[in-house]
């Protein structure tokens, strides 16, 4: 099954209605702080009540008598039952078992209700190993424990996996169609099960539309009823007479989906497109992070949902660039024949993965953020540590480094914006006045918003080969731009500036306005007008490249002194040396030789006190603050795209 366009779309236009759930659950660490029907906050008085029971914010919200809450109840009181964490998707399948009139009618081949469960592919005796089979096992006899709870049968005897085939479906269901819902500050709630029109769409790496949850309560429902609905703009296709018999009846026509969509209330789903769809194609989204090289992809859309992803990106030979570039390492000194060469990379692929996982781990450990951006800073640097790698005897020293496009690197970049945030945070809350801890947290700030300016820069770059990539790209535009903001408006200037403006000048926005580029009217018109006008898409996007390359020029020297990696990365939105196909020789690639020049020294050197007075000057802030307000305003319009209305950020 699968969901096509029913006429030719733009980029970024929604192509359904508000899509409702059939059923939702919130995750275990929300059960006591927001609505188990609703999601939405519960009063502090009852969150303040910590209950074995689903707590609910209003009576009409307390309906449910599907056998979640005894789930719960029997989970606090035999946790062996079920040792694999979260039990959202647990209940979740409970409540959709509960919503079917007649199980007998609903259940067809593969399918409950029209819904694919996957559970022939998902429980084959080959995969019986597999962490997810013993999740799916163990939470299916939990699930009908439960229901017999609720009955008021003896649970002391836990069912036989023979009698659990139904709870079992239901899971399998549950794994291959929920989606998560976040709230509006990108908080993971819980997850949701949502009509087949949103069920029928397929992943792709490549894909050609994105999709948005939101929440409301049962009276923002009601008001919103009024409004004009969207059209569904795909409709289902299938090849198979058995896909096409268990779905009759099910996928609902434009009328009855615009009005039964408002029916909900709770997370409902909106599909948008992100590149231009004809009538007839086929509509996809993704189902996995994009930015994960083939194979990490293929492995976590292999567990979860077990196919093998045969999509433009996937299948391109040779391996697509923006793959070459998120997978391939640097070796330098390699002196072994070409057959080793595979091994080796491999081999120390899976290191360098051990090493940078490792430091990441340490980040949530106490004194973590210092160590984890130890280390991240010494592996982007040098590569691997000397000896965590054993070479045949008689070979050179070979060394093994991460392109600034590597997927790991990505991941160390976003850690140490995070890290250093951080780490300045806590030094803030233990300083008074001007002293060093003072100078250290601006410093680690400075560090901290330059790694966000690389996390953005470097996924511009895959954007530009790879245009599906956009949401990511505009969150983290948006956090360099909040990042550079939140930097230049830092009262901490006023001590190093002499000259120094109030930061309240830097509020501004309209004082600030750029005369060079368009970007703020654009952002105007999509506010005014409900809808951009993306059609100059390429122009805007130059502009804003031209604008902040500039403004790279004035500040990037600024923000990376003292910092042995950074350093050697000459210019954070311009990574067209790697494109070049010769840098990507394997044997080849040398640092050295493009433009980079990584030393042995790697994380903060000095103190901000090695700076020339000269340095921190008001009009490298005024070109942060301008720089940061490009960045929030070019993210805000990708973000646009993707997701409509949602740009009330910077
Ligand atoms: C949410 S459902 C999508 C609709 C589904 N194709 C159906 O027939 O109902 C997810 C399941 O669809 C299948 N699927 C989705 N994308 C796929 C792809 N690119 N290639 C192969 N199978 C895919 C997998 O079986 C997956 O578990």
């Amino acid at each position: 099954m699968e969901m096509r366009a029913s006429e030719d779309m733009e980029i970024g236009e929604d192509i359904t209605p508000a899509i409702g759930a059939l059923c939702f659950s919130v995750n275990d660490s929300f059960l006591f702080s927001h609505c188990s029907s609703c999601f939405s906050p519960l009063p502090s008085s009852l969150s303040h009540s910590p209950s074995l029971h689903l707590l609910y914010c209003s009576t009409r919200c307390s309906f449910s008598s599907s056998a979640d809450s005894h789930l719960l109840l029997l989970l606090h009181s035999r946790p062996s039952l079920y040792p694999h964490g979260d039990s959202s998707d647990l209940r979740l399948a409970l409540r959709f078992l509960h919503s079917l009139p007649d199980l007998r009618h609903s259940v067809s081949g593969d399918r409950i209700d029209g819904l694919l469960t996957n559970r022939r592919k998902l429980m084959t005796s080959e995969n019986s190993g597999d962490e997810i089979v013993s999740r799916i096992r163990d939470g299916a006899r939990a699930m009908a424990a439960a229901r017999r709870m609720r009955e008021g049968l003896d649970v002391d005897i836990l069912p036989e996996l023979d009698d659990v085939v139904l709870e079992e479906a239901a899971l399998c269901l549950v794994i291959t169609n929920a989606v998560e819902v976040q709230d509006k500050s990108g908080r993971t709630l819980g997850l949701a099960l949502f009509r087949p029109s949103f069920c029928f769409v397929n992943h792709s790496c490549s894909p050609n539309a994105c999709y948005r949850t939101s929440l409301s309560t049962p009276q923002e429902t009601a008001s919103s009823a009024i409004e004009a609905t969207p059209p569904l703009r795909i409709v289902p296709c299938s090849s198979s007479d058995e896909d096409n018999q268990a779905i009759e009846g099910v996928v609902y026509s434009n009328t009855v989906l615009s009005k039964e969509s408002h029916c909900y209330y709770g997370p409902t789903i909106i599909v948008r497109s992100i590149k231009r769809i004809e009538k007839g194609e086929e509509v996809t989204v993704a189902y996995t992070d994009l930015l994960q090289p083939k194979a990490v992809r293929q492995s976590e859309l292999w567990s979860r949902y077990r196919f093998i992803c045969c999509c433009r990106r996937c299948s391109a030979s040779p391996l697509a660039y923006v793959d070459r570039a998120l997978e391939e390492i640097s070796i330098v000194n390699l002196a072994s024949s070409s057959s080793d060469i595979s091994f080796y990379t491999d081999k120390a692929t899976q290191r360098l993965t051990e090493y940078v996982e490792d430091a990441i781990s340490d980040y949530l450990s106490i004194d973590g953020p210092e160590s984890c951006c130890e280390k991240l800073e010494h592996v982007l640097a040098q590569g691997l540590p000397d000896g965590q790698l054993e070479c045949k005897e008689g070979k050179p020293q070979t060394s093994y480094r991460l392109l600034p496009l590597h997927h790991l690197s990505l991941n160390a970049y976003t850690t140490l914006a995070s890290a250093y945030k951080t780490r300045a945070c806590d030094l803030l809350a233990f300083c008074s006045e001007m002293d060093e801890q003072l100078f250290e947290a601006f410093n680690m700030s400075r560090i901290g918003v330059a790694y966000s300016l690389m996390l953005a820069g470097t996924a511009q770059h895959l954007f530009h080969f790879e245009s599906s990539l956009i949401a990511s790209v505009a969150n983290f535009w948006i956090s360099a731009g909040e990042s550079l903001l939140t930097f230049a408006r830092s009262s901490a200037w006023s001590e190093f500036v002499e000259w120094g403006m109030p930061a309240s000048n830097l509020f501004s926005i309209e004082e600030h306005r750029c005369s060079k580029c368009s970007l703020a009217d654009k952002l105007q018109t999509v506010r005014l007008h409900r809808q951009a006008e993306y059609a100059d898409f390429e122009d805007t996007t130059r502009e804003f490249l031209v604008c902040v390359t500039n403004f790279t020029q004035q500040v990037w020297s600024y923000l990376v002194h003292g910092c042995g990696y950074l350093r050697s990365i000459k210019n954070p939105i311009d990574f067209g040396w790697l494109a070049d196909t010769k840098h990507f020789n394997v044997l080849e690639i040398d640092f050295h030789s493009c433009g980079s020049d990584i030393g042995s020294n790697c994380g903060i050197e000095g103190n901000i006190s090695g700076f020339g007075s000269q340095e921190h000057s008001s009009s490298k802030r005024i070109y942060m603050f301008q720089f940061g307000f490009h960045c929030v305003l070019y993210g805000g319009y990708l973000e646009s795209m993707c997701f409509g209305q949602r740009i009330n950020r910077g």
